[in-house]
Formats: C-alpha cells, structure tokens, sequence
C-alpha cells in the first residue's frame, strides 16, 4: 500500500560517535511519504541523536541522508526549509504569550500579516489553547506546553515532521489529543519521523516500527509483524470444574495449567485455524468451558524478546543482543 510512494526520508550507514562511545553504529533508515515510521528504544538508545542528524541540527560522523528531496551534505537549507522539528526541549518562549510565540513563528516563516494571524488563530482553535492564547507558557501545563510547541512547528506548514519523544511524561488525555492531531496531519500527508520509548505509541500510530538498542536496529516491520517475530501467543481456557482442567490439560499437550485461577493456556498464534482445533478437541473429549480469550503478545514481548530486557528497565540492562529484521 505504502511501496509506491515516493521516499520522505531515507538514511544509509549512519554513524555518530562522542568520543569512545558509539551512539550510531551505522543504521538505515526509509521512510515512505506520508506514513509514520517510529524509531523505538530507552533512554539512552541514540534516538534524539538520530533526530538531530536527519534534522541538519548535528552532523553524523559517516553515512548519508535525504530528507524531501535534498542531500543533506549538499542541500541542509533546503531540508530546513521542508521540515518541522519538535523535540523534548521545546522552542516555546516564555516571555511571550502563547498567541505570541505562534505569531513570532509566523514571522520567521515569512507568512503576511493576515496569514500569519489566520494560522495562529486555526491552530490555537486545534490545539484547544484559546483560552490560554493570551498567557504566558510559565502559567501552561507540561501538557499545553507540548501542544503550543507542536502548534508553533506546524505554522510553516512542514512536509516532514520529526516528533522527538512528544508525549513523554504526558497524561493519558493529553497524550490522546497528541496522537489525534498526529492523526490528522498524516491523513494531510505529512510525513511523520516519531521517536518515543512507548511501545503503545509506537503500536498505536506508526506504519513502520524499528527497535534502536545498543546502537543498531536491531528490528524492523509493522507492528504485526514484529509481533510475529516471537513466540508468546496463547489460548486461556477457564472451566468451572477442577476435574474438567485436569481433563484439558491432558488433552492438549504443551499447555501449561494455573491450578488456583482453574485456567489453562494452550500455546497458539491466535488464528482461526488454530481456535477451530482447539474447540474441536474439547468437543470431542465433552470438556466444558466455561470462557475462553485468545492472547496475541505485544511490542513490549518483542522488546523483551529481542533484547533479552523487559522495555521498563531496558536503559540499564546489560549487554545481550539479538538480530532480527522483517522485510
Ligand atoms: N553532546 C553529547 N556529548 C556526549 N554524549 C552525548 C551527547 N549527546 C548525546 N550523548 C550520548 O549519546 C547517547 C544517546 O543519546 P540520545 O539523546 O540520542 O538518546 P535517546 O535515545 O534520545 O535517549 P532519551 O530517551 O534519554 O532522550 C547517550 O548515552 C548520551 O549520553
């Protein structure tokens, strides 16, 4: 669906290191027009780093970059002039007011008076900050600030998007609002470059999804089929009666029983055929059950799978590593 679409941002062999540490250890990047691709991984992972070069903000040590069109190593202003850039320290101004901060914006980006006030207007209606328009950031919510910062990226109308982890330590309702607007602006056919450490994030919005850790990509795909990489899928069957999870268990061989829930997981992948043969098998054998729910593993499975550490703590786990990637 995305194959034929024209390519937004495309990154080869990038490679950045601070002294003995390598942050980038030569990854590659595509990202076709108009979709979300999300770059995945803790703290720490080389995520803002990726950012900062794909964004002309800092330049990688090798490797090579086109963003809208332009070469990075021949063209930087004309990716400047393409893109839109919102990262975890915001750009707002807090002597201003918000109302301000978007007109100031307006301003950089050469828009006309009018332009520039029907814009601000639009987006301050969008972003649900009309109320706040006329006080300072200083007064705002991490919450407000971080919509004012998108609104004040989106002024110049940029093709490609980078969203530096944009809803980190945001509320639920909050980060809901972010993700609609995300939305709306992919459905306009913006291209959007996301870096966040949410696998939710990642699972809700994106179209691609590549895992950073230790330097590498160390997986890519959609989300299904990321989830496809690894095992984890299952069956819970929950019965009523001991003796009927006794007679299950003996039925399906690999299930692994939990004696004081009198339930029963029976390893699958969740599709139709093997549902059909597990309800045959009970059939057959007269086991009554009393629910039955299917369990498809989730990205945070694969983070797990992959890099042997549950996402939580991933950013001061050891070293093990694994190599994995869909194509
Ligand atoms: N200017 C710098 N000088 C030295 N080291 C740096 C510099 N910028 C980043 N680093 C190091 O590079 C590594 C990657 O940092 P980066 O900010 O890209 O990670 P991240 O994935 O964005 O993490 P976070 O989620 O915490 O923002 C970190 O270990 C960081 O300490």
């Amino acid at each position: 669906m995305t194959l034929d679409r024209p390519t937004a941002i495309a990154a080869t062999g990038l490679r950045k290191s601070y002294g003995e540490q390598t942050v980038l250890d030569g990854i590659d990047i595509s990202v076709p027009e108009g979709t979300v691709f999300s770059l995945l991984g803790p703290n720490g992972a080389g995520k803002t780093t990726t950012v900062q070069i794909l964004s002309t903000l800092i330049e990688a040590d090798g490797g090579s970059v086109r963003v809208a069109g332009h070469d990075l190593a021949t063209d930087a202003d004309g990716i400047r002039g393409a893109i839109g850039v919102t990262g975890q320290f915001s750009a707002v101004d807090n002597l201003l007011t918000g109302e301000e901060n978007l007109l100031l914006m307006a301003d950089l980006n050469h828009l006309d008076r009018r332009e520039g006030r029907r814009r601000t207007a639009e987006l301050l209606e969008r972003f649900d900050l009309v109320d706040a328009a006329k006080k300072t950031p200083a007064l705002y919510s991490g919450g407000m600030r971080r919509k004012l910062d998108l609104a004040m990226t989106l002024v110049g109308d940029p093709k490609v998007i980078f969203l530096d982890e944009p809803t980190t330590g945001l509320d639920p309702r909050t980060r809901r609002i972010m993700w609609d607007a995300i939305r709306g602006l992919v459905a306009g056919g913006v291209t959007i470059f996301l870096t966040t450490q949410y696998l939710e994030e990642a699972d809700e919005l994106a179209d691609r999804i590549a895992l950073l850790d230790h330097g590498k990509i160390v997986a890519e795909g959609t989300s299904d089929e990321l989830k496809r990489l690894i095992p984890g899928g299952h069956i819970r069957l929950q019965f009523t009666d001991p003796a009927e999870l006794d007679q299950a268990a003996r039925t399906f061989a690999g299930s692994t029983r939990d004696d004081a829930a009198l339930a029963l997981q029976v390893p699958s992948d969740g599709d139709v055929d093997s549902l059909r043969a597990v309800l045959d098998h009970l059939d057959v054998a007269s086991i009554e059950v009393a629910s039955l729910t299917v369990h498809t593993p989730d990205l945070d499975d694969v983070f797990l799978a992959l890099t042997g550490r549950p996402a939580e703590s991933a950013a001061d786990a050891d070293d093990t590593q694994q190599k994995e990637t869909v194509r």
